[in-house]
């Protein structure tokens, strides 16, 4: 059986800042989901959150980006913003960037990773959610995940893992992918995936078979809306078992808490901290910025499940480490690396500030102009 499962999210506000979905916004879209599912649009949902952001996770039979499924979490989030700015909640609909649903959700706000498979006797999956963060922040644990043998035994040692899988690269500021091979390829890749907020990770296939083993959101609200819409929190959905990685290897790619662009304003590095569902929440300087992991098994369409993956003390030393490195990276303040550099911050006032300035900068007779960049040949560096 061919079975699609969407996962599609949506920050519409949120409880004192932007720092939990508030439950009356969760049920209002799970009346949406209710009727669809009752309606035979949807297989099976399940509503969650991350921090400010809604998951809807939803199953079905129609495929990525149909216009019924996508409809209907355009419903439920537009019922639950109603609800958010009767509740007067902060940033009330803010990532629903149109007034009308038209076709489907491309361009419209809500981030999406959507996947068609055909079913396994059991087909094992993990969602992974974040908030304060970008889609970039996946390509580090799926390089970890599907060619990294240090983190994931099986493309050593399962004959169906052993030839690797092959990366689908997204330049989201070309709108152009291309795809490489792991291993023969794994210095290109990481050449690319090593910077994370142009070149994102959109999808993984086994390269034995084709077969899709992890879709991620791509959406980056910003560089759609033009301004500071929010972050572009993102979502992967990863098969697992069985020629894909076994749910502790999946899990094992989040045990180093590393650095992600995002936290206070969109504009800091932080650890992305592995949490518990109940821990989902963003608070000191709005972060740091937070994972969750949900697992079930798909059976005809059916969602199984979830077990909370992060609910475990196995990842008490990653959450300690992010909790250390998030104090030393808050001591820098406003000072670069905490803040990221000023293409990739999501609020500035430089302009403003370098306009005002302007009739108070004085030429330097003893200083030579640098040239504007090291990588632009067109300057002449030899
Ligand atoms: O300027 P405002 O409206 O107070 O919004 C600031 C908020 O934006 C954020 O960057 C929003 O984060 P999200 O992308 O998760 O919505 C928060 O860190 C911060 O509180
Ligand atoms: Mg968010």
């Amino acid at each position: 059986m061919k079975t699609t499962i969407s996962v599609i999210k949506a920050d519409i506000g949120s409880l004192a800042g932007h720092h939990v979905v508030h439950p009356d916004t969760m049920a209002a879209a799970n009346k949406v989901l209710a009727e669809a599912k009752r309606q035979n649009v949807i297989i099976d949902y399940y509503i969650t959150n991350v921090g400010d952001d809604m998951e809807l996770i939803m199953t079905h039979t129609r495929g990525p980006l149909d216009t019924k499924v996508h409809e209907t979490a355009w419903n439920a989030f537009k019922e639950a913003s109603k609800v958010a700015k009767d509740l007067g909640l902060y940033a009330a609909g803010q990532d629903l960037l149109s007034d009308t649903f038209s076709g489907n959700l491309k361009g419209m706000g809500p981030g999406m990773a959507e996947m068609e498979v055909e079913e396994r006797p059991s087909e094992p999956i993990a969602i992974f959610m974040a908030d304060k963060t970008e889609p970039g922040a996946f390509n580090f644990p799926q390089y970890k995940m599907f060619a990294d043998p240090f983190n994931t035994a099986g493309l050593v040692i399962d004959p169906t893992m052993h030839e690797g899988y092959k990366f689908e690269i997204l330049d989201v500021f070309e709108g152009q992918s291309v795809t490489l091979n792991a291993p023969e390829e794994i210095y290109d890749l990481l050449a690319l995936i090593g910077t994370p907020s142009r070149y994102v990770i959109r999808r993984v296939y086994r390269k034995a078979d084709n077969n899709i083993a992890a879709v991620t959101s791509i959406e980056r609200l910003n560089l759609i809306a033009g301004k500071y819409v929010g972050k572009d929190d993102p979502v992967m959905i990863v098969r697992l078992q069985h020629g894909f990685p076994a749910l502790g290897e999946a899990l094992e790619a989040f045990s180093f808490p590393y650095l992600v662009p995002g936290w206070m304003r969109g504009s800091h590095y932080g650890p992305l901290m592995p949490v518990s569902q109940r821990d989902a929440r963003a608070t000191r300087f709005d972060g740091p910025p937070r994972l969750i992991g949900l697992g079930f098994n798909v059976k005809e369409g059916r969602l199984v499940g979830p077990s909370d993956l992060f609910d475990d003390p196995a990842f008490d030393e990653a959450r300690r480490l992010a909790s250390t490195i998030a104090e030393y990276m808050r001591r820098h303040g406003p000072f670069m690396p905490h803040r990221l550099e000023p293409e990739e911050m999501e609020y500035t006032t430089l302009p403003v500030i370098l306009e005002k300035l302007k009739p108070r900068f004085k030429k330097e007779a003893d200083v030579t102009k640098a040239k504007p960049s090291i990588y632009d040949k067109s300057q002449g560096m030899d």
